[in-house]
């Protein structure tokens, strides 16, 4: 790659080592979630949401569960401070929600805010500004101890204002670009402010520390969380809170590091809209905690119907990989993937009460409002038996015999590959009706009739070449004389010969559905499958199916189709 000496790392680890996290292996309680939405997520679409969008989105997320939402930055535009003044007005703030929002740390902005809540019962405000290196040099252009000065009058400004206005109000700071300034230097300003609202543990104040950029890879974010929770003055009466974005991919792992390192609280999105690549996404955190089997205290029961409301209000799209939300995150293509899936599905009903451990599926997706059919297992040319199988058992109700299945996978697979496509059900569906089931030519079956004396006798009357005829031939079974008449009088030789049946539910009809394998003299196994209310004529279909597959793949197929003559 060229000019890779442009670039270096521009993030700076605590002066202290802050690995205690690393002792830590899981997250056993939901942290506080906090929805950015309605201000990080809209600040970032193509197209802000308008007023009644917001409102719509504001009730999904109320549904979910969010206990704090931010809002907005009702400073910002006349929708913002709209939409603040209908959810207060209209009374659309349930009790048990506190609503936060945005504001620089500049008088007028300040100001605006405060009026923007006034009748609110609660409200976190939630005052920012820029302590990185980078935006210090080139941005502000001012030293530390000016940073500190913004920081520090605006905390005073809260107060002020909040002093005059009704309700009751948490403060929050965020050291904006955290993971770009010096520790010892983002430790500061927050002490700083902190001293300005003096926490107590009736009036928490909440310390924000985002990965507004994300420079490092997760575990040095870790340390840096790890690091100002060890050494923040008031701790106790602080809430830490994390705010990760997902410049480098590692949004989630960023904020579940954090957590383990002193993280209480999380900021993020939907799916993780936001900024650039976006808000750590809070769907993904919540379900990952509930994988463990950690109530994550966020309702997600219905992802689907959620999905949709997000998509139709951002326009963004959720990803077909995406976790846990995806098309296609529950489905499998490959076969040795289906085939796991499909015994682990079984097993799973003779082993109720085991915990879940379905091989590849992380989560039942039943739990989040997905299906199974038609879902996880999907067919291509990299699919296999299990999964072919498994498919024709649930959506139409056949239970192929295990070597059938073996005989149909690859059928429906060389399907998939010249044509290059994925199949559907249907298409699926009907490659086994033409491959195995009632096949009537060159040999068909019209009618028989039997006696038993000492053995089975059968008269079968069939048509080979448009000629109807009579033959007769006795066996042990029915099966066995009538499969004895057309090998005596067809020229033709099986062995091996393995049956299975089973009832099959149509509508309020009832139908016999029997699979027959037979052997040709090679030893090579053909199949067939015969339909038929009437169970003996449902095996004798299938007898006549195996033996026209058969026919029809030996060098005699030719012979039989055209010029074949009755012995
Ligand atoms: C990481 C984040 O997501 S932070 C949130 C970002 N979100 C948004 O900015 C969306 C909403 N913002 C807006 O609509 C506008 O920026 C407004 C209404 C807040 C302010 O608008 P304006 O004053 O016209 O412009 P703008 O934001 O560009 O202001 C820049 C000025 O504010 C200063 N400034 C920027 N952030 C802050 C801050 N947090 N505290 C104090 N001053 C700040 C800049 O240094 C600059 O100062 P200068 O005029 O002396 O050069
Ligand atoms: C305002 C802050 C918390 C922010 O959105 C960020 O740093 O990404």
């Amino acid at each position: 790659m060229r000019n890779v000496e442009k670039y270096s790392r521009s993030y700076f680890m605590p002066p202290v080592t802050s690995m205690k996290w690393m002792e830590k292996e899981f997250i056993s309680e939901a942290p506080t979630w906090c929805s950015v939405d309605l201000r990080d997520g809209n600040q970032a679409l193509v197209v802000p949401l308008t007023l009644e969008e917001k409102l719509e989105y504001f009730q999904m997320l109320v549904d979910i569960g969010f206990k704090e939402i931010e809002v907005g930055f009702p400073a910002a535009s006349e929708t913002e401070y709209t939409f603040l003044r209908t959810l207060i007005e209209e009374n659309l703030i349930p009790d048990d929600v506190t609503i936060q929002v945005l504001t620089q740390s500049r008088d007028h902005i300040i100001k605006k805010t405060f009026e923007s809540l006034k009748g609110a019962n609660k409200a976190v405000v939630h005052l920012y500004n820029s302590t990185s290196l980078a935006q210090r040099e080139q941005v502000f252009r001012k030293s530390k101890e000016e940073i500190v000065d913004i920081a520090v009058s605006g905390a005073k400004l809260l107060q002020k204002y909040a002093a005059s206005t009704e309700g009751n109000f948490t403060f929050q700071y965020s050291p904006e670009s955290f993971t770009g300034t010096e520790m010892e230097f983002a430790l500061d300003i927050c002490n700083r402010v902190l001293d300005v609202w003096q926490p107590t543990a009736e009036n928490k104040v909440i310390i924000n520390l985002p990965a507004t950029v994300s420079h490092s890879m997760p575990h040095v974010y870790a340390s840096q969380i790890e690091f100002v929770s060890d050494h923040l003055n008031y701790r106790e009466n602080v809430i830490l809170s994390i705010h990760p974005h997902n410049d480098r991919g590692s949004g989630i792992a960023d904020a579940e590091l954090a957590m383990l390192a002193g993280g209480q609280r999380i900021e993020g999105t939907l799916f993780g809209n936001g900024e650039r690549t976006g808000n750590v996404d809070i769907v993904t955190l919540a379900l990952n905690l509930f994988s463990h089997g950690v109530d994550p205290q966020l309702k997600f029961g219905n992802i689907p119907e959620i999905k949709e409301t997000y998509e139709r209000l951002t326009k963004m799209k959720v990803h077909e990989r995406h976790p846990y939300a995806g098309k296609l995150v529950f489905t499998a293509f490959s076969g040795s993937h289906q085939d796991a899936i499909t015994k682990g599905f079984k097993w799973r009903e003779e082993n109720e009460n085991e915990p879940w451990k379905v091989p590849y599926l992380v989560i039942d997706p039943k739990d989040i409002g997905r299906e199974y059919e038609g879902d996880i297992i999907r067919i291509n040319s990299q699919s296999g038996k299990g999964g072919i199988g498994y498919l024709l058992e649930q959506q139409y109700g056949y239970d192929l015999p295990p070597k059938m299945r073996e005989n149909f996978g690859y059928k429906v697979k060389n399907v998939s590959d010249h044509q290059n496509k994925e199949l559907m059900p249907d298409e699926i569906y009907n490659i086994f009706i033409e491959g195995y089931v009632n096949i009537q030519t060159p040999v068909e079956f019209i009618s028989y009739e039997n006696t038993k004396e000492d053995q089975f006798r059968t008269i079968l009357t069939i048509q080979v070449n448009n000629e109807i005829m009579d033959i007769t031939g006795v066996g042990n079974g029915r099966l066995d004389a009538i499969s004895n008449a057309l090998q005596t009088k067809l020229g033709i030789h099986f062995s091996d010969l393995v049956y299975k049946e089973h009832a099959q539910e149509i509508g309020s009809r009832s139908q016999a559905v029997s699979y027959i394998g037979i052997k040709d003299e090679n030893g090579v196994q053909h199949w067939g499958c015969g339909i038929d209310p009437d169970i003996m004529n449902s095996s004798i279909r299938a007898l006549f199916s195996a033996i026209n597959n058969m026919v029809k793949s030996s060098k005699s197929s030719r012979q039989i189709g055209s010029s074949y003559s009755m012995k």
